[in-house]
């Protein structure tokens, strides 16, 4: 992409005024990312198709911005990419939430469906398939896979007892559960059941499954989930029912409609049914030539069974390609436990955008948590956080510059920033950290290549200081002419950080483009390769300085009488404002 003078940046930049969180950012949101890409390699990602016994919580949030920034990053590199996310919509828990909101199952699933791509939307999240599990294909082809499965010999008709968490929809291992028979997942009790199940034999797969994960022990990530998941194997694989008698609101088993069949026999089907295109009657071997095998099935470690052990086995029982790598995560935690919508103890995702935007919050999780480990919120830290990094690093380092190149060269580049960069080491430093954000992002490592995208910032404002090009430019003559093209030089440090940042904050990185006198257009056809140093030539004109960031200020008087308020021994904090402001300029550049 090459730089060029842009003339109707007012245009642009008018969006940028109005209050957060309405943005420019919708024009981010690129569904079409799929057409022009007839001949690259494809890479086809999936978060787990979430549960619609409540609204998305931060859990959920979490593993779809993840995946959106990977997403991203594949798209920079030139990929076609398929993010595929949805729904899961069938099952006990389901019927019962329904039912407890006055509801029937059908009512209720559209309602919490849709407050996922809600969500989605106001988290810039640039999904490609959005699947339910009530769509029509997703059922057509559930009963083609079921029936392959059937027709391999691995499915068979017996009783089952044992003792069951209901939401996990899973019957537990005795040794597996807590002091009373507790879900170590759900703290509660699990029930014993017993039923006239369907099931799969899993127990044939126990030595093709170990063969899979000693041929490619990159199948799961991080390396140290990969050990759990030998170890269930090796404990002995049980065959698992994969209908339910008691549940009316599912997939009929075939040949059978007093069984529906299990969640999870269905829910995991929708990788592939997402595959397929709407209004077209499908198959499975359509769907997967659509794009399966996925590259990354992105999942909280909660579910790592169903995805490493279950799910392949029942691929190679219908003859399918096994997903290329499933990565478990940790967990956003609450005083210490899983934020989850079956404790309650969840985290409001829709309030946090509102109060703090969409790049605050994909940031903040991402950079914060090491992206494997578990992680707590706390909002001090995230007010720190996006400050330090975002507002001060990044946003002020461009609006410093900004405000010098347009007191002292009228906002426009007096040299190409390749010759500005000759002798500089700057150079090399920034060409090394953009390497490093690359195999960081490239290997999953995301709060690294956060942190090396941070590097560059810090690296930018330290030669900022070190020149003080302010003090140049009152000394006039050839220190004047080597402030402008030390402006030159940090522009183009800001550039480089807003095409390596853009997969984690997109918006954030749109403003930088733009005040650097891009259009939404060029923005939106940057790759990876414009990471290179070099793209700012001479007589590109920037725009006007505006924070890209705003800073988010504790509201004094609102923090005082919060405390005044809240009991001695609470920990409570006093609520985050946004404020709108100017962005603090040191006084010797004034
Ligand atoms: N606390 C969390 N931290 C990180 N990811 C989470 C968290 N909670 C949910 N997720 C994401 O959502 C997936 C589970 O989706 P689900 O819809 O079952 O949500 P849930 O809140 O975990 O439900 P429940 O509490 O009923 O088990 C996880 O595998 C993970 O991808
Ligand atoms: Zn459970």
């Amino acid at each position: 992409m090459a730089a060029r003078l842009n003339t109707s940046l007012q245009n642009t930049l008018s969006l940028f005024s109005k209050k957060l969180p309405s943005s420019p950012r919708r024009a981010l949101y690129c569904t079409s990312s799929l057409e022009s890409h007839e001949n690259a390699e494809t890479f086809v990602l999936t978060t787990p198709l979430y549960y619609v016994n409540a609204p998305p919580h931060m859990g959920s949030a979490y593993t779809t911005i993840a995946a959106d920034s990977i997403a991203r990053f594949q798209r920079l590199l030139g990929k076609k990419v398929i993010f595929i996310t949805g729904t899961d919509e069938h099952g006990e828990k389901i019927a019962t939430s329904a039912a407890a909101n006055g509801r029937n199952p059908s009512e209720h699933c559209d309602l919490i469906s849709q407050s996922y791509r809600t969500l989605w939307k106001e988290l810039d999240i640039a999904y490609d398939k959005f699947v339910r599990t009530t769509d029509p294909n997703h059922e057509a082809i559930v009963k083609e896979f079921y029936e392959r499965v059937f027709a391999n010999g691995d499915i068979y008709r017996a009783d089952y007892e044992g003792l069951y968490c209901v939401n996990c929809e899973e019957y537990k291992d005795e040794k597996e559960l807590l002091e009373n028979n507790c879900c170590p997942v759900h703290q509660m009790p699990c029930v014993a059941r017993k039923e006239d199940n369907y099931f799969f034999a899993l127990s044939k797969y126990q030595k093709p499954l170990e063969e899979v994960l000693s041929q490619n022990p990159r199948f799961v990530q991080p390396a140290y989930r990969l050990n759990e998941v030998q170890t269930w194997i090796k404990s002995g694989l049980r065959d698992f029912s994969i209908s339910r008698a008691l549940v009316d609101w599912g997939i009929p088993v075939p040949n059978d409609d007093k069984q529906t069949i299990y969640v999870w026999f269905d829910a995991l089907l929708g990788y592939i049914s997402a595959l397929t295109e709407d209004n077209e009657q499908q198959n499975l071997d359509t769907a997967v030539s659509l794009g399966w095998p996925a590259s990354l099935h992105l999942i909280g470690k909660d579910i790592l069974r169903f995805h490493a052990v279950y799910w392949p086995a029942m691929l190679m029982s219908a003859g399918l390609n096994l997903p290329k790598m499933v990565f478990g995560h940790g967990f956003l935690t609450k005083d210490g436990m899983k934020m989850g919508k079956s404790l309650g103890n969840t985290l409001e995702p829709f309030e946090l955008v509102q109060k703090f935007g969409p790049d605050a919050v994909r940031y903040f999780f991402i950079r914060e948590v090491e992206f494997g480990n578990d992680g707590d919120y706390s909002e001090d830290r995230f007010i720190k956080i996006v400050n330090a990094h975002l507002a001060n690093t990044i946003g002020n380092l461009l609006n410093r510059t900004l405000g010098l190149l347009k007191k002292n060269c009228e906002s426009t580049l007096v040299v190409d920033s390749t010759v500005a960069a000759e002798g500089v080491p700057l150079k090399d430093t920034v060409e090394k950290l953009v390497e490093k954000a690359r195999t960081n992002y490239e290997s999953l490592s995301l709060s690294t290549a956060c942190e090396a995208v941070l590097e560059i910032g810090n690296a930018g404002n330290a030669y900022m200081d070190q020149r003080a090009p302010w003090m140049l430019f009152k000394q006039g003559g050839v220190s004047a002419e080597a402030a402008a093209k030390d402006l030159v030089i940090i522009l183009e440090v800001m550039r480089i950080i807003a095409v390596a940042l853009s997969p984690i904050a997109p918006c954030l990185s749109l403003k930088i483009y733009s005040q650097l006198g891009f259009s939404n257009d060029q923005f939106n056809s940057i790759t990876w390769d414009d990471t290179k140093w070099g793209e700012l030539k001479e007589g590109q004109v920037m725009a006007q300085a505006s924070p890209v960031f705003v800073r988010i200020e504790l509201e004094a008087a609102e923090k005082d009488e919060e405390e005044k308020k809240k009991p001695k021994d609470s920990k409570k904090k006093g609520k985050a404002k946004v404020k709108v402001e100017q962005q603090p300029q040191t006084v010797t550049e004034a």
